[in-house]
């Protein structure tokens, strides 16, 4: 692996869920969580919810499994939050990561072109949509399963700002969610997010958090959709601005709780900007929104790692 002096970056976002984008297509970056740590820095380095490193399936471990479910799967999103650890899935960064793969001549899904790509949670196939991307997030599922639909809830949440302990629904997007409704927009302002919202039982593996308030229905020319409003606090960063999978979990948790007819489409407004999800046949979800590339540059990687 080589330790480069200086590394080129690009700075994108999908809703305001800000990443600092690498491209390492020969396989040859050691990225560690130190390096991670310090390029995400607001202060100190370029700043982000994330780092997303675009390499090859070929070229990781975890990219065996992507290749083998879809050969197709050429590139692979190493998506890592901001405090260095890896996460499975990140579904604003897919659509940011096909932009900058567009952007290096490495994708081209010009003519409706579905494009595969690997990440941790399995293969995700994008296509080019007039708002941005669409990503086929794959299938979703209630860990807590019948049960857990049936009563609306399998956890507990409390969050500072907010009254007691609410109850909540775990939704698996190939990444942890929880899910908890709130009774007003009034309820999700006065929310403090400045520290992680405490979940019990408490997931072994940590959990991303959505506070949601349903927002009723409206009928438009496509047919009824759904809305809602959510803030976000991610595992391994802390409150975002937005985050794909969690606006996933928070219109499935509300279909959930809203039975049988519920809307089929979302609008999911969160403080960076609305994306719309969709349920498809067979427990699959889709996400659409904007992917945005705003910067490029190149980092001095022994001062960054001197700030730390
Ligand atoms: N912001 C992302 C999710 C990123 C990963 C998450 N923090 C986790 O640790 O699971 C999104 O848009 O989905």
């Amino acid at each position: 692996m080589t330790v480069r002096a200086t590394l080129a970056v690009t700075k994108g976002h999908g809703t305001q869920n800000d990443f600092v984008l690498l491209d390492d297509r020969d396989g040859v970056l050691d990225l560690d969580p130190g390096l991670v740590r310090a390029l995400a820095d607001r202060r100190a380095g370029v700043g982000g919810d994330g780092v997303i490193r675009v390499v090859r399936s070929a070229d990781l471990p975890e990219g065996a499994a992507a290749l083998e479910a879809d050969p197709a799967a050429e590139w692979f999103m190493d998506y890592r939050n901001a405090d260095g650890s890896v996460a499975q899935m990140c579904g604003n960064g897919v659509r940011v990561f096909v932009r900058f793969l567009e952007q290096l001549g490495l994708a081209d899904l010009g003519g409706g072109a579905s494009l595969a790509i690997g990440t941790r949670a399995g293969v995700r196939h994008v296509t080019r949509v007039p708002e941005g991307y669409a990503v086929d997030m794959g299938v979703w599922h209630l860990p807590g399963g019948e049960a857990a639909r049936a009563a609306g809830h399998d956890a507990f949440v409390s969050v500072a700002g907010l009254a007691g302990e609410r109850p909540a629904l775990s939704v698996d997007m190939g990444n942890p969610h929880t899910v908890v409704a709130l009774a007003s927009l009034d309820e999700l302002d006065a929310l403090d997010l400045t520290r992680a919202p405490l979940v019990m039982p408490t997931p072994p593996e940590g959990t991303n958090v959505e506070l949601v308030v349903p927002l009723g229905e409206e009928t438009t020319p496509d047919g009824v959709v759904g809305h809602v409003r959510m803030r976000v606090h991610e595992r391994g960063v802390g409150e975002t601005r937005s985050c794909g999978t969690g606006a996933c979990a928070a219109a499935l948790a509300v279909a959930t709780w809203a039975g049988p007819g519920a809307p089929r489409t979302w609008r999911v407004d969160v403080p960076g900007g609305t994306v719309t999800v969709t349920m498809l046949d067979g427990d699959r979800v889709e996400l659409a929104g904007p992917a945005e590339l705003v910067a490029h540059g190149e980092v001095d990687v022994a001062a960054l790692l001197r700030g730390l």
